[in-house]
């Protein structure tokens, strides 16, 4: 089944003065329309309450709410859909377990595991990176740069390609010439003095 699939994935992250809540209803409310929750600090019922919340402001903003990882609440939260970091999991058996209607992302860090994940077809999207270092995460990954996206082009790539890991305002308009689908940032907008102004500045070189 062909999903919706933004090309501005906004991800919050665990940051000691705003809650994800906060982070979600500044990005909603500067136009972000597809909101992961990428938090794996907090136990279950934490998860729950917290999506709970997030679920009503993306609501009422139409925006597409993916949580990362916890699929196994997936039948308990309201939620479009699950990002999947392990690139080793079973991606098969998780889109059994959750049904064809919920939206399945997926990573890959080079040519090969993004080919195969194609392959796999089960898949929605599929996070590809890192593109440059990151100090959201720790990454023993090889960094792609921009080159890592152009490379792309002499292969098939039909899957939605989103660009993850180090993006800064200034690399959007670059990387979408590359040819890719779009991109997924955290600190850029996070970090930033005026994060809702980032938000809006990325979706403008986006689209
Ligand atoms: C849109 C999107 N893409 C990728 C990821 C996960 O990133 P990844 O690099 O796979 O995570 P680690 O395996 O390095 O932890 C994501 N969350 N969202
Ligand atoms: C989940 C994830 N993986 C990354 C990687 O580089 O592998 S970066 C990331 C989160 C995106 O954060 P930011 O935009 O702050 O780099
Ligand atoms: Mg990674």
């Amino acid at each position: 089944m062909k999903k919706y699939i933004s090309k501005f994935h906004y991800l919050t992250q665990d940051l000691t003065d705003r809650s994800h809540i906060e982070q979600a209803q500044m990005a909603c409310e500067a136009g972000a329309n597809w909101i992961q929750y990428r938090c794996l600090t907090k136990t279950d019922e934490e998860l729950i309450a917290e999506i709970n919340e997030l679920a009503i402001i993306c609501d009422d903003w139409g925006s597409t709410l993916i949580i990362t990882n916890h699929y196994h609440l997936l039948d308990k939260v309201d939620v479009q859909g699950v990002h999947i970091e392990d690139m080793d999991t079973d991606l098969a058996s998780i889109r059994a377990t959750i049904g064809e209607d919920k939206t399945l992302g997926a990573s890959a860090t080079n040519i090969k595991s993004l080919l195969s994940l194609q392959a796999l077809a089960v898949a929605d999207y599929c996070g590809y990176g890192p593109f440059a270092h990151t100090e959201t995460k720790l990454n023993d990954k090889p960094l792609l740069g921009l080159e890592g996206y152009e490379l792309l082009q002499r292969h098939r790539v039909e899957i939605p390609l989103i660009a993850i890991g180090g993006i800064q305002i200034s690399d959007v308009e670059l990387l979408m010439k590359t040819g890719i689908y779009g991109v997924a940032v955290s600190s850029a907008v996070n970090k930033s003095d005026d994060p809702a102004s980032a938000v809006k500045t990325i979706y403008k070189k986006i689209y």
